[in-house]
This record gives C-alpha cells, structure tokens and sequence, in this order.
C-alpha cells in the first residue's frame, strides 16, 4: 500500500446566502497516494472547485467549512492556523487557479514575481533567479521570455497568463500541486507541453497532482487515479484504468458517453438527460436518480460509497444487496459504447 500525502475525509462546505445553505461541497471522501496524480471530473457546478479551495482554506464568506477532515502528510489542514496555512501555500502547496488574474500580484512585474519564488525556495540572487525565470517561461511554452519579465499581468493576454501562473505555482517545486482545469484556455499543443511539464515535475521531485478537467483524455493520459464528483459528492472513485474499463456508477458511464476523449469520435458522444438540480430542488436520496436511466424506488434514499470487487468505490444501491430494481442492469455495455 502506498502512502497518501493527502486524505479527505467527509469534507462538507457551504455558502449560507440568505438564510439558505448551499451545500457545495457535501461529504466528499477521496484520497491522493504520494506521487500520483488523481483527476477530478464531474458536471459544470459539482463541486470540483470549491473541493480544491477547500483544501487551501481559501474559501471565502459567505462559504464554510462545516464538517470533515484534510489531512496533509498526517496535518489536519481544517485546524491549521492562518501563519501555518500561509507557509504551506506558499511551499507546500501550489495551486494553478481557474481564474488566471486571481494569483498573480498586479503591482509587479512577472519577472518580480518569478524571481521573488526563486529567492525564498532557492535562496537565488537576482542574476541567476532571471536565468531560471526565463528557462520556466520557456518551458511553459513563453516566446521571447527575456522581454515578458519586463510585464505586468495585465499587459499579457489571457494564455500567457495561464502559463506564467503556471510557471508560478511550479517555481516553488511544490509537494503536492491542484491543478483546476489548467489547460483548457490554451491550445492543444502548449496543453500537451504544459500536461508534459508537470509529469516531468512529477518524475522529478515526486509531486503529486491533484488534476481537475473537464476533459477524459487528459484523465487518460496524465491521472492515476479519478474521483467523479456529482452535486457536491463523490459518485465513484478508483484507478483509471479501471474506470475507463469498468465504470460502475450511471454517471460515470453518462459522462464517458458524452465528454471528448481523444479516443472517441464527436459524433459518438450522448448527452445525460436532463439538467443538474438546482440547489433548492436537490434531491435528498441519490442526487443523480432524477436522471439516471435505472433508478428505482430505493434510490430514493442516499446511498453510501462502497468498494466494490474490482477495486471502484461506487456510490450506487445497484451494486447492493438492498438493490430492488431490475437484477442484473448492465449499466455499461462497451459494445454499443465504443
Ligand atoms: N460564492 C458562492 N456563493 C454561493 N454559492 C456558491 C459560491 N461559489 C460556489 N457556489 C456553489 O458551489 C457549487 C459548486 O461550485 P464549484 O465552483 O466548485 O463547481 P465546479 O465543479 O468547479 O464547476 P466548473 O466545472 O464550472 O468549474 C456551485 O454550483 C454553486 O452552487
Ligand atoms: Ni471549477
């Protein structure tokens, strides 16, 4: 059994707006192993996001952490004091935002920013700081790097944001680096330099990455393992391999029918039905019945994430003994899916 550098345990978070609570993130379990990548997928608004900030304790009022556990190298991060948590994000952990403006200081140059990440990881001087700042923008995929030192954030476009953020948060040699849909404002082929970098990071210095994506070809090729998030939870979590293979839960199944992988053509592709619920309308039991194809009277009550033989953790009454619907459901048939 491998190590896990970090272990989330029924981690529940919030946004009371007036006099409602969203639960946005609500009793999320999943775990990275030292070295690995894990990919988190789901719907637009399952949670993804707002599971990562968890992470960090950057969610801001009016959001909460309300319950469960993060524990990081054995630290509970839901306990860590505001000093502590400064100095993990800023050695420990890196995270590539979604919002590219949001990370990056716009009162000083990028060239500033990179140096300055060398200086206190590194103890770099300013002549040698330059010289690894230019060889980062490089390898992000940066033209003419020498000149972009000299810029402010806002000077560059949104692109070259994103890959100077990225450069950022790989400056330090973070432990563990989330990295939420870090690739998909850029073109296919500084994706796939970018996607490269950070696996060699990774071989490098023994990062592990938290992947989050919209896309299952990236998950294809650069995650370990996948946690599928739907409205606020973990549906189904196991290794890729045995996801792409032998997805258990609908969901799972709907979204390999329907989002682009690199090994499905376009015009393969099926939509789930329906709409995600808002929050108001959730359903208590299963969240996904309202539009699954199988569901059945049971799934009106919530089920629980149980490993099955094949290693996935699924959150689904089909796969119980308490199951009352049609025996035997072949919730994934690859003949007629690929
Ligand atoms: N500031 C906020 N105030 C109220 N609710 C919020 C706020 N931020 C997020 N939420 C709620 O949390 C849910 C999950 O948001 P989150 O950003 O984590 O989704 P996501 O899975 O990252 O989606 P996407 O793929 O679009 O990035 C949202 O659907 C919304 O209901
Ligand atoms: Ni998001």
């Amino acid at each position: 059994m491998s190590e896990n550098i970090l272990d989330i345990n029924d981690l529940r978070t919030s946004f009371f707006v007036e006099g409602n609570e969203i639960k946005a993130v609500d009793g999320v379990t999943f775990q990275v192993p030292k070295g690995k990548t894990l990919g988190i997928v789901g719907e637009s608004g399952s949670g993804k996001s707002i599971s990562a900030l968890s992470i960090l304790q950057l969610i801001e009022n009016p959001g909460k952490i309300v319950g469960g556990s993060i524990n990081f190298k054995g630290e509970e991060l839901t306990e860590a004091k505001n000093s502590r948590m400064r100095d993990i994000r800023g050695n420990e952990i890196s995270m590539i935002f979604q919002e590219p403006m949001t990370s990056l200081n716009p009162v000083y140059t990028i060239g500033q920013q990179l140096r300055e990440s060398y200086k206190i990881h590194e103890g770099l001087g300013k002549k040698e700081g330059t010289k690894r700042a230019v060889e980062m923008l490089e390898l992000v995929g940066i033209p003419s790097p020498e000149k972009r030192l000299t810029q402010y954030p806002y000077e560059l476009s949104g692109g070259m944001r994103q890959r100077v953020m990225i450069a950022m948060a790989l400056a330090c040699k973070p432990e563990l680096l989330i990295a939420d849909e870090p690739t998909t404002a850029l073109d296919v082929t500084i994706q796939a330099q970018i996607l490269e970098l950070i696996k060699a990071l990774q071989d490098d210095i023994g990062m592990s990455v938290v992947m989050i994506t919209h896309d299952l070809g990236v998950v294809a090729e650069t995650c370990d393992y996948v946690a599928v998030m739907y409205c606020g939870k973990v549906v189904e979590y196991a290794d890729v391999e045995t996801l792409f293979d032998n997805p258990k839960h609908p969901y799972t199944v709907g979204l390999l029918n329907s989002l682009p992988r690199h090994d499905v053509d376009q015009d393969e592709l099926v939509p789930i039905k329906g709409n995600v619920p808002a929050p108001d309308e959730m359903p208590t039991g299963c969240r996904f019945a309202p539009r699954c194809p199988h569901a059945s009277d049971i799934c009106s009550k919530l089920p629980g994430l149980e490993t099955q033989e094949d290693g996935n953790d699924v959150r689904c009454w089909i796969y119980t003994e308490e199951w009352d619907g049609e025996k035997g459901v072949k919730v994934y048939d690859r003949e007629s899916t690929t």
